[in-house]
């Protein structure tokens, strides 16, 4: 998924600036979130999926990096910055299942295969009889593993399945009113240096603008929830006209507490964007106080 991405943007700089094909080459790097099969939460969470592409850009390796914004941590580096982001692909859950059709007909008992916390503790919520297992690797190996009978089902990002071309596999895309997606998901962006003038004017053009506002508005809800990986949170942000409508959650990792929020306001800069998530996000953590809704033995938050 990471090398689409990272040649999407390759495609698209090419294209758009009629360069040659040697302007611009792709450099794989390895990241600590590729390797690790247990909890992210216990090695340190967000930030393992972007970290070693941030040190390459730092340290001049790189002049960009290309991420899930959903990967992408809420507090960055001062030197580094968000140059780009492209219009955002379906930002849904895939719900993936060989015997059942629908999320809400999942049988009683039904075992769920994910390492998402948010997913595991929102449909806990709905649900609160089915179990989980852990189910981590990549795209490939979680449907390798659904033939083993393990899980009735699994969820993945319908954005990443599209990328892979595995659309095929979605069993329903869910609607953000039963299961809200992750801050940012579906969204590629593209991080280089603050003071790289060359990469940010090479980026600028790439920049999808509503895209850019409702992922600004979803995180800065994760960011005034301090999200870590170990907080179930969800947001989304669409655009209807000038018109940002903004559905923010958090839930307890086994479903028993939910804080949701809903809210649109005119929308047209970054700031805006910010201001309406930050502010919402401020109000929920009012509302939850010291109520400890996590428990760091189960999954990732993606
Ligand atoms: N945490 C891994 C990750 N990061 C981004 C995506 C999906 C693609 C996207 O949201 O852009 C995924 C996999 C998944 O949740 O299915």
């Amino acid at each position: 998924m990471a090398l689409w991405q990272a040649n999407r943007v390759r495609d698209l700089l090419l294209s758009t600036h009629g360069w040659d094909d040697d302007r611009v080459q792709i450099k794989i790097l390895k990241t600590k979130g590729d390797q690790i099969k247990g909890h992210l939460s216990q090695f340190g969470g967000k930030g393992l999926f972007t970290r070693e592409l941030e040190d390459a850009l730092i340290d001049g390796r790189i002049d960009l990096a290309v991420h899930s914004m959903k990967d992408v941590p809420t507090v960055g580096q001062d030197a580094l910055m968000i140059g780009a982001v492209l219009e955002r692909a379906d930002p849904r859950d895939a719900f993936i299942s060989n015997e059942v059709s629908s999320v809400l007909d999942l049988p009683h008992g039904a075992v769920i295969g994910t390492a998402s916390i948010r997913r595991r503790a929102q449909l806990a919520r709905l649900r609160p009889d089915v179990d989980f297992c852990l189910l981590r690797g990549n795209v490939g190996t979680r449907l390798a593993k659904l033939e083993t009978g393990e899980f009735i089902a699994t969820f993945l990002a319908c954005a990443g399945l599209k990328r892979l071309g595995q659309e095929a596999v979605i069993t329903q895309a869910v609607p953000p009113e039963l299961m809200l997606p992750a801050p940012a998901q579906g969204a590629v962006g593209i991080e280089l240096r603050r003071e790289d003038a060359r990469a940010r004017d090479a980026v600028e053009v790439l920049n999808h603008r509503d895209t850019m506002l409702a992922i600004t508005a979803e995180r800065a809800f994760l960011n005034a929830l301090d999200g870590s990986c170990r907080t179930p949170i969800a947001a989304l942000a669409t655009f209807a006209g000038s018109d940002l409508s903004f559905r923010g959650e958090v839930i307890a990792t086994d479903g028993s507490k939910h804080y949701g929020t809903q809210s649109h306001a005119s929308v047209s800069t970054p700031k805006e964007a910010f201001d309406l998530g930050f502010g919402l996000g401020q109000e929920v953590k009012a509302e939850i106080g010291d109520i400890v809704l996590w428990d760091s033995s189960i999954g990732d938050g993606a």
